[in-house]
């Protein structure tokens, strides 16, 4: 691993049994206060996508809007916001997905996404793949095409990669971490 990666790998604290017993929780908070660090992510994921014909960037809730929306800036391309109910002003449609420690629903407005665009989606991190694939579902709704995806983190144990190929997405992820 390069020793950009490593800064980044080292400053992701793991904290045991967060928020319940079994789950190894990987906090990205503590990269957020690395400059270089945070800085990488940025770079790294910016220089992946720089020539893929992106047209919009679009982060998840919440930790996706932390990384989404500098990469979408240094990209020069607009942020479009996937939010949890309720907090887009606008006409949205919403989606059900299963969490590896509950269920949820996303929505995004329908005047972001149009059939014009080709999008990439940002998360901090990569583990059912549930959150990942309910987005797509919704940027493809509303007529958007997506097949790219990417994080910081991937859990591998998890299998998200594996389902968001049967999907259509190939993810790109920084670093990587055993267990859930
Ligand atoms: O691949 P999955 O199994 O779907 O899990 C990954 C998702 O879970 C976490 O978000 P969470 O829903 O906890 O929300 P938060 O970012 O607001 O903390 C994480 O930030 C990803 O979005
Ligand atoms: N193990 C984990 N650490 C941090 N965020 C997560 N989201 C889902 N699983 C997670």
């Amino acid at each position: 691993m390069s020793q950009i990666l490593e800064l980044v790998k080292s400053s992701i604290k793991s904290i045991p049994d967060y928020p319940k017993k079994g789950i190894i929780f990987r906090d990205i908070t503590s990269l957020l206060e690395v400059p270089q660090a945070f800085q990488a992510t940025v770079d790294l994921i910016t220089a992946h996508y720089k020539d893929k014909g992106i047209t919009k960037v679009v982060g998840t809730e919440s930790r996706g809007f932390i990384f989404g929306a500098p990469v979408a800036l240094a990209l020069g391309l607009p942020f479009v916001l996937v939010r949890k109910p309720r907090k887009l002003p606008r006409e949205t449609i919403a989606q059900n997905y299963q969490l590896e420690y509950g269920e949820d629903t996303l929505e995004i407005h329908i005047d972001a996404i149009s059939t014009e665009d080709n999008v990439l989606i940002i998360d901090d991190l990569l583990a059912t793949g549930g959150t990942v694939e309910a987005t797509v579902k919704l940027i493809r709704r509303l007529g958007g095409k997506v097949e790219h995806a990417a994080f910081i983190i991937k859990l591998p144990e998890l299998g998200g990669a594996e389902r968001l190929q049967k999907v259509g997405i190939t993810s790109y992820n920084l670093v990587s971490f055993d267990g859930h």
